[in-house]
């Protein structure tokens, strides 16, 4: 297959370098320092089992040097896919399949359920990610599996193989299929979902409250769900995340605190936001929260905890420069 990664960071280099080691010919848009180091010396991953290294298929600024693929893996931070979508046009033929491996609400959520005919202004301000990544081209996904940079194009794999991937608009498909194989094939634990747009409303009920929450506090997960009031305050906005998830068939059959449990495994964890904020880069905020409160508003569904959630870590990254609102 021929394959692109945009974003060639912790997520897309896992997902390039397991796919370039499997045989496929892998490439990515890049820039800077980590296009210099795949140039130098391709995908490189650590893993426990020791290095793992594959040549890169190219590797550019211009995704015109790229051409049109057969794959193309999107692994950007939510704050920068609108400043970077405009660039993709050639990557994207008729046939190319658009897998997202990112956080958050994903520009391709609410496409087809009745009342969201207008893209949400969090994610996809005026439409051009919708108009640029076409829903019908979209294999949703979901990332269970933790990596992170330990310098420019060397990806440190820390935990999970995980990935869930589904037609976006619901159902089963051969092509999903297909690729659910070839990522399988690679390493990967994959699951093909009749439901990930209900996978991805899951991982994010989770998000929604860890990562901003840590964020704002500079706190691990573990004293954030260790003090009673700020994990009531998580599973009121969790509540009504639910709520909305019951609407737009999006059911999450667990309480709060089932997940609570469940995300206390990980102990004192850093949330990526929280890392974000170590790192002074723009936090993922309007993806992972606010889009929770559009959904909501437009479905007449009101999320006071969310809401303030959402004020307080967006006055708390203003205050550092790491706010980076939606592009229009
Ligand atoms: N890391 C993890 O364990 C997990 C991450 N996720 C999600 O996956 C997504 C990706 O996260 P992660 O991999 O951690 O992020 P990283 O910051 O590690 O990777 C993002 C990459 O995108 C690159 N990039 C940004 N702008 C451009 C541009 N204009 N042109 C080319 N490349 C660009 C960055 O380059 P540069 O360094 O030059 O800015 C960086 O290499 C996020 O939504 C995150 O929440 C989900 C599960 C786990
Ligand atoms: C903390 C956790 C595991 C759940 O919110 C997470 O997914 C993250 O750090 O982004």
């Amino acid at each position: 297959m021929k394959i692109a990664i945009v974003g060639a960071g912790a997520i897309g280099g896992l997902i390039g370098t397991r796919l370039a080691a499997a045989g496929h010919e892998v490439g990515a848009l890049a820039r800077g320092a980590t296009l210099a180091a795949l140039r130098a010396h391709g995908w490189r991953l650590e893993t426990a089992a020791g290095r793992v290294t594959a040549p890169v298929a190219g590797a550019s600024d211009r995704a015109a040097d790229l051409g049109a693929q057969d794959l193309v893996v999107i692994a950007l931070k939510a704050t920068a896919l609108g400043a970077v979508v405009p660039t993709l046009g050639p990557l994207i033929g008729p046939h190319t399949l658009i897998l997202p491996a990112m956080n958050g609400v994903p520009w391709w959520f609410c496409a087809g359920l009745p009342g969201f005919d207008a893209p949400l202004a969090s994610v996809d301000a005026g439409g051009a990610i919708s108009a640029a990544l076409p829903v019908g081209q979209v294999i949703g996904c979901v990332v269970h599996a933790s990596a992170s940079v330990d310098a420019p194009g060397l990806v440190r794999h820390r935990m999970g193989q995980g990935l869930i991937v589904g037609e976006a608009a619901g159902g089963r498909s051969a092509r999903a299929q297909a690729l659910a194989d070839v990522l399988a094939a690679a390493g990967f634990d994959v699951t093909h979902s009749a439901s990930v747009r209900r996978d991805v409303w899951y991982k994010l009920w989770g998000n929604m409250t860890m990562n901003p929450v840590s964020a704002i506090t500079g706190a691990t997960i573990d004293r954030v769900l260790g003090d009673p009031l700020v994990r009531a305050f998580c599973s009121a906005a969790m509540d009504e995340a639910a709520a909305i998830g019951a609407r737009i068939g999006c059911a999450i059959d667990q309480s709060a605190d089932d997940r609570h449990a469940v995300t206390a495994r990980l102990g004192a964890f850093r949330t990526s936001m929280l890392q974000d904020v170590d790192a002074g880069r723009p936090i993922e905020l309007d993806a992972i929260v606010g889009a929770v409160r559009e959904i909501g508003a437009r479905l007449g569904i009101a999320t006071p905890a969310t809401d303030a959630i959402f004020g307080l870590a967006r006055v708390f990254a203003q205050a550092r420069g790491l706010y980076a609102p939606p592009a229009a």
